[in-house]
C-alpha cells in the first residue's frame, strides 16, 4: 500500500492580506518540506482571507487573488519546494459577478482551491455544496462548482472538496467514492462555536464511510471580526478511524503518515457521475518527493472543557481582531463588577497587561466595594489602573439642563462613554464595551453610555456563562499556582449597574437563573410564547422578557462587533426587522 506523509497547514491567515497570505503559504511549505511531508494543504479561501464578504464583487480582488495564486506556484518552485504538491483555497472566477449586469448563467466568481506543483497550478476545484444559513451567505457570492476534481499524487487517487462540501450528504463525497479515490482532501474556513468540535468528528466520519476513503480536514485558525476559527484539524481513515487531531485555536502543523490504496483507474479524462462530473486533472501522477529526515509530528489532542474551550476562543478572537486592526492597546471602564472583570481578564490573557488600560469611573452612587474591587482587579492583573472621577461632569450637566430620573441613570453612563473615547482617541486604545448577551437581549444598556466601543468580547456569552467562566479561569490559575485575576467579591456580589442609589439588575430584570433559559429559548431555539411556557417557564415573565427583546433591536443594531461562540449569536445569524409590530403575546 502506498504510505503519503500529509502536512495539515492549520495557520492564521488574514482578510485581504493577499501577499501576506502568500507569504505564510510559503513559509508553512517549507515547515512541512522539513517535516518529510509529501502533499500540504491549507485552508479555505487561504490567499484571500475568508470570509471576504462583497469583496468577492470587486473585480480588481478577484483578479489579485488568480495572479497571486499563479506566483505562489512559482515562488514555491524558486524556494526549492517544486516538488511539494501543495493544496491552496484562493477566490477564482470563470465570468463577471453573479450581481453584474453582464452575469452569465452557471458562471461567476468561485470558492476555489488548486493544486500547485513544479511551480505551476496543476488542478483547479470550485466549491460544490455552498452554505447559506446562520453567518454564510455562499449563494450571494459563488457559483456551484459541478465537477468532482480527482488527481494522482504518489499512485494514490485524491479527490479534492471545500468546507461545506462536508457537511452535507451527496454529492462530492459521494461521487469521490464513484471516483474510486483513496484519499478526499477538505479544506476550511469552520468558525467555532461551542459543541461543533464534537459534530465535527462524527461528521468526517459519516464522510469518509460515503467516500470509502480517508479524509484529511484542515482548518484555518484565528478571528476575523465576528467570527473564531478553532482549527481542529484532522485526520480519518476509511474505516473512520481518528488517526491525528489537531488543538484548538493555535497555529499548528499537524503531519502524519497515511497508508492508502493504490489507484485503480486511468488518469486523466471526465466521466459523468450521479449529480456531478468527475474530471481526472490531466498531471501524470505526481511523483512524491522522498519523505525527508523529518519526523512524522502527528498526535491526537483530547478536547477541553467547554470553560477552557470558550476561554479561549474569547481571547483568541480579541488578539485577532485588535492586532489585524493594529491597535497598540486597549481601554475599559472598571466598574469593580463581574463582566467588566472577565473583560479585562480576557483582555490580559489576549495581548499582555501592558495593553490593557483600566478606568475606574466613580460616580455619586459608586459604593466603597466597586472601587475597591476594581482596585484589586487590577493590582492582581497588573494592567494600567487610572481613576477619573465622574461626577464634575455629570453635576455641570444636570447644572445646565433639567434633567430627572432613568435620563440621569443614562447621563452618568454616557459620560463615562465619552471619557473611554476620549482616551482612545488621545491616546490610540481600542475602547472595549463590556454587555454580555444577556444584556444584549434585553437592551438592558445605556445607548451612547456603557454601550459604546468598538470590540465587545462577551457579545455572545450569557450572564450565566460568565460567572462560569470567571470561576474556572480563577480556578485554573490555582491550578496553575498563579494569582486568580478576578476578586471573589466582583464574582459574588449581586449585579448593580449603580446608576442610582441601591440600584439592583433585579429590581428590573428576572434572576439571571430565570432570565437566561428563557433567553436562550427564545434567541437560540426560535422557541414562541407557547413553547417557551410549554417548557415550563413562567407565562407572564415570559411575556415580559420577549417584549423587551423584541423592542431592543434597534440597540442590538447599532452594537459594537463581538466574537460568536453560540450557534446563534446576534448580528448576522439573528436578523430580525427593527421596525416590527409582531409580538408573541398578540
Ligand atoms: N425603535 C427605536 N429606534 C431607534 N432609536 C430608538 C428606538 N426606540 C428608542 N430609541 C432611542 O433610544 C433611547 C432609549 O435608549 P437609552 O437612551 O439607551 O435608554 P433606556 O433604554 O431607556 O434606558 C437604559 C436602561 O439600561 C439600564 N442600564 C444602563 C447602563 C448600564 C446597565 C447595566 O447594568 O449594564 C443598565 C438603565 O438602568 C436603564 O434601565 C430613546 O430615548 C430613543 O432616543
Ligand atoms: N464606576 C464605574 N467605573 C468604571 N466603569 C464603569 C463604572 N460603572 C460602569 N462602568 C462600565 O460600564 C459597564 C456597565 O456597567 P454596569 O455596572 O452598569 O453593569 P454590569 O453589566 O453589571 O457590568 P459589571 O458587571 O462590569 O458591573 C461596566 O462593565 C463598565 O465597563
Ligand atoms: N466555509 C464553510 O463552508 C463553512 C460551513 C460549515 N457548515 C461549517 O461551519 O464548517
Amino acid at each position: 500500500m502506498p504510505t503519503l506523509r500529509l502536512a495539515l497547514c492549520q495557520v492564521d491567515p488574514t482578510v485581504g492580506d493577499i501577499a501576506g497570505n502568500a507569504g505564510l503559504v510559503r513559509a508553512w511549505s517549507r515547515r512541512a518540506a522539513d517535516a518529510g511531508a509529501q502533499l500540504a494543504l491549507f485552508p479555505e479561501l487561504m490567499l484571500t482571507g475568508y470570509p471576504v464578504e462583497d469583496l468577492v464583487f470587486r473585480r480588481s480582488f478577484v483578479a489579485a487573488s488568480r495572479e497571486a495564486l499563479h506566483r505562489l506556484a512559482a515562488d514555491l518552485a524558486a524556494d526549492g519546494l517544486g516538488e511539494l504538491p501543495v493544496l491552496v483555497g484562493y477566490l477564482d472566477a470563470d465570468g463577471p459577478p453573479q450581481v453584474s449586469a453582464d452575469a452569465e448563467p452557471g458562471k461567476g466568481a468561485r470558492n476555489a482551491a488548486a493544486l500547485l506543483h513544479g511551480g505551476a497550478v496543476v488542478a483547479t476545484y470550485f466549491k460544490h455544496h455552498l452554505p447559506n444559513y446562520g453567518v454564510f451567505d455562499e449563494d450571494r457570492y459563488f457559483v456551484s462548482g459541478d465537477a468532482l476534481t480527482v488527481v494522482r499524487i504518489g499512485g494514490v487517487d485524491v479527490a479534492l472538496t471545500i468546507c461545506e462540501d462536508l457537511w452535507q450528504a451527496g454529492g462530492p463525497f459521494a461521487v469521490a467514492r464513484q471516483a474510486g479515490v483513496g484519499l478526499v482532501l477538505n479544506i476550511n474556513g469552520s468558525p467555532y462555536e461551542l459543541n461543533k468540535d464534537d459534530i465535527r468528528l462524527p461528521l468526517v466520519r459519516r464522510r469518509a464511510a460515503e467516500a470509502g476513503a480517508a479524509i484529511a480536514y484542515v482548518n484555518m485558525v484565528g478571528g476575523q471580526d465576528e467570527l473564531v476559527y478553532d482549527g481542529d484539524s484532522m485526520i480519518v481513515d476509511a474505516n473512520g478511524t481518528l488517526l491525528a487531531r489537531a488543538p484548538q485555536f493555535v497555529e499548528h502543523l499537524l503531519v502524519h503518515d497515511v497508508e492508502l490504496p493504490p489507484a485503480r483507474e486511468p488518469v486523466g479524462g471526465e466521466e459523468v457521475a450521479d449529480d456531478m462530473r468527475i474530471v481526472r486533472a490531466k498531471v501524470s501522477d505526481i511523483r512524491l518527493p522522498a519523505p525527508g529526515d523529518g519526523v512524522a509530528v502527528g498526535g491526537i489532542i483530547e478536547p477541553v472543557a467547554d470553560e477552557a474551550e470558550v476561554w479561549q476562543a474569547l481571547v483568541l478572537g480579541l488578539r485577532d481582531y485588535v492586532d489585524k486592526n493594529r491597535f497598540p492597546s486597549v481601554v475599559l471602564g472598571l466598574s469593580g463588577g463581574i463582566d467588566s472583570a472577565v473583560v479585562a481578564a480576557l483582555a490580559v490573557d489576549a495581548l499582555g497587561a501592558k495593553r490593557v488600560v483600566g478606568v475606574s469611573l466613580p460616580s455619586q452612587h459608586s459604593s466603597e466595594h466597586s472601587r475597591a474591587d476594581a482596585e484589586e482587579l487590577a493590582k492582581r492583573t497588573g494592567l494600567d489602573f487610572r481613576i477619573e472621577p465622574i461626577q464634575p461632569m455629570v453635576d455641570t450637566f444636570l447644572a445646565n439642563m433639567s434633567l430627572s430620573g432613568v435620563t440621569v441613570e443614562n447621563l452618568q453612563a454616557r459620560v463615562r462613554g465619552v471619557i473611554l473615547m476620549a482616551l482612545s482617541n488621545q491616546e490610540g486604545h481600542l475602547v472595549l464595551t463590556t454587555g454580555n448577551k444577556s444584556e444584549l437581549a434585553v437592551g438592558y444598556s445605556t445607548l451612547y453610555g456603557d454601550s459604546v466601543g468598538g470590540y465587545n468580547p462577551v457579545k455572545d456569552v450569557w450572564k450565566t456563562l460568565i460567572w462560569r467562566l470567571a470561576k474556572w479561569r480563577n480556578a485554573d490559575a490555582e491550578r496553575r499556582g498563579e494569582t486568580p485575576p478576578i476578586p471573589e467579591s466582583s464574582i459574588g456580589k449581586p449585579p448593580s449597574a449603580e446608576l442610582s442609589p441601591g440600584q439592583l439588575d433585579s429590581d428590573s430584570l428576572p434572576e439571571y437563573d430565570v432570565l437566561d433559559p428563557i433567553l436562550i429559548g427564545y434567541v437560540d431555539g426560535d422557541l414562541g410564547r407557547e413553547g417557551l411556557v410549554a417548557s415550563g417557564h413562567d407565562p407572564a415573565i415570559v411575556d415580559r422578557v420577549l417584549r423587551m427583546v423584541d423592542t431592543a433591536e434597534y440597540k442590538r443594531r447599532q452594537s459594537a462587533p463581538g466574537t460568536k461562540i453560540s450557534m446563534k449569536a446576534f448580528g448576522r445569524d439573528r436578523r430580525l426587522p427593527i421596525t416590527n409590530r409582531w409580538r408573541e403575546d398578540g
